[in-house]
């Protein structure tokens, strides 16, 4: 387990990408398009536990319109800064067949978690599948099964990121903003 100075000193050593005023502005822009494009669906958000907890939360109370709420908990990452086969602890609850779902995430990294949540979803019958994130990351990378998502806050350049969700060996998920590991 890591110290309280460790800890600390990693967020002072941080960049950071964007502030949390900034990163309200992107959840208000993500919130008009989701409405726009979702606000008379009564879908169901499935929120990707755990990264996907803050982003999942800010937005909720910006979506003024009929929806339910559901999680699922996928991990392929676990502590690590590489991520690995997807590991599944919880599934939606929720009847799927039928839905418009949202998942909701706190970053688009190689695109492998949301593209067998999608996939999953679409299996289960769903009747259509959208997926929003706070963060895209830009590599070369990425799952050609999810190449972007459907809404998307901020594009940050390919560094290992904390804060808003994204956690640094578990830890500060809850920093305000958005924070980069010094190259
Ligand atoms: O696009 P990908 O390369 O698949 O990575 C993105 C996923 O990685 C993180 O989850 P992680 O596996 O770290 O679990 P966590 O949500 O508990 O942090 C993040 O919350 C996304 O769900
Ligand atoms: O850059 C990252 N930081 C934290 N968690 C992540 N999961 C995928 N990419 C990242």
């Amino acid at each position: 387990m890591e110290s309280l100075n460790e800890l600390n000193q990693v967020l002072a050593d941080a960049d950071c990408l964007a502030t949390q005023t900034e990163v309200d502005a992107c959840l208000d822009r993500m919130a008009t398009n989701i409405t726009k494009g979702l606000g008379d669906t009564m879908p169901l958000i499935l929120c990707v536990m755990r990264g996907g907890i803050v982003t999942c939360g800010s937005l909720l109370p910006k979506l003024t319109f009929p929806l339910q709420v559901d999680y699922v908990h996928a991990s392929r990452y676990r502590d690590k800064d590489r991520g690995g086969e997807l590991e599944w602890s919880v599934m939606p609850q929720f009847e799927l067949k039928g839905r418009v779902i949202l998942l909701v995430d706190d970053i688009l990294d190689e695109g492998h978690t949301l593209a067998a949540i999608k996939a999953h979803c679409l299996e289960a019958g769903a009747a259509s599948v959208k997926t929003a994130v706070l963060v895209d990351k830009i590599h070369d990378r990425r799952s050609d099964r999810l190449t972007k998502a459907d809404y998307t806050g901020l594009y940050t350049p390919d560094r290992f990121l904390f804060g808003a969700g994204m956690d640094y060996k578990g830890f500060w998920r809850n920093a305000p903003g958005i924070y980069a590991m010094p190259e």
